[in-house]
């Protein structure tokens, strides 16, 4: 497969959709971000790594964490995470509050923004640091250690923090956070200020293409484990719209308000792609026409 050839057309597919859309300006410190901006990148299993645009360019990951979050969370401490969050789609947008209530406090999934609570939370427990072990971690699969925290970003989100403040809160109402709510939004918004380029997170995300296998080929999790993070993304990585993600698409793939979105073909490779403007439910609308013609073109979705 001549990668470079294909992102090139890929890039000129998503072209006129760029800039179209909104930056997140619920977060203060990324409303300022140009929405003309396209990168992406494609590492494949032995490491190699193509990009196009500005794929070397560091965004903020936002929710893509959630995705390294789960699985370092399943490679410390196994499967017992699922009795605290569910693995059904929420069909709510990512920060809503309505399930919580009439489901005692379990999240549906760890990649709305309850779960990833739940899911951060337990990885406190696990290693005591919870932002700094996911971000060792970044740096080790990109091969990259300047990746780094935004500490404005995560200001921002901690001054402008009410909605998830308030799922913090009404989740440890029912004992389903076991640190205390303000250090776990604390690591939370830590979190989700990473910043990585598309090349970053393509070969960060590396392990879910080689079902569980490290860049320097230990074992993270087994492949059983890669599976449920992969399945889990398929139904629920871009919240209200994972439906429409999958039929577009036609892989695992989780998106973040930074207008980030990787995506996994199992076996082969794993996609970053970034433009910052977003649709109504957050996900980067250049970014899934992007990720919608590359499964086009090659083939190469799960279907
Ligand atoms: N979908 C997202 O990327 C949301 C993440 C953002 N930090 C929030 O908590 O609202």
């Amino acid at each position: 497969m001549d990668y470079q050839a294909v992102l090139e057309e890929v890039a000129d597919f998503a072209r006129p959709l760029v800039g179209r859309g909104q930056v997140a300006d619920y977060i203060p410190a990324l409303a300022g971000v140009d929405t003309g901006h396209f990168g992406m990148a494609v590492a494949d299993v032995d490491g190699g790594v193509h990009g196009v645009g500005d794929w070397e360019r560091p965004f903020s990951v936002q929710s893509i964490s959630k995705a390294f979050g789960l699985a370092l969370v399943l490679a410390e401490g196994g499967e017992k995470i699922w009795e605290r969050v569910g693995t059904e789609p929420s069909g709510n947008p990512f920060n809503s509050l309505v399930q919580l209530e009439y489901e005692n406090g379990i999240p549906r999934n760890p990649f709305i923004n309850a779960g990833a609570l739940v899911v951060t939370d337990r990885l406190q427990t696990l290693t005591g640091d919870a932002s700094t072990t996911l971000l060792e971690f970044l740096r080790a699969e990109s091969g990259n250690p300047s990746v780094s925290f935004d500490p404005s970003v995560a200001a921002s989100e901690s001054e402008h923090g009410d909605r998830n403040a308030a799922l913090a809160h009404f989740m440890a109402s029912y004992g389903n956070l076991d640190n205390p709510v303000p250090a776990v939004l604390e690591h939370y918004f830590w979190q989700c200020s990473i910043e990585m380029s598309c090349r970053d997170l393509a070969l960060a995300g590396g392990f879910l293409a080689r079902h569980g296998l490290r860049a320097d080929g230990t074992r993270l999790l087994p492949r059983r484990e890669a599976k449920q993070v992969n399945a889990v993304m398929l139904t629920c990585g871009t919240y209200d719209a994972a439906g429409d993600f999958a039929y577009r698409v036609g892989l695992p793939g989780k998106s973040g308000v930074g207008g980030g979105i990787i995506a996994v073909i199992p076996g082969r490779c794993t996609l970053c792609v970034w433009s910052p403007g977003l649709d109504t439910r957050g996900n980067s609308v250049a970014g899934v026409a992007a990720l919608d013609h590359f499964t086009t073109l090659t083939g190469w979705s799960v279907f």
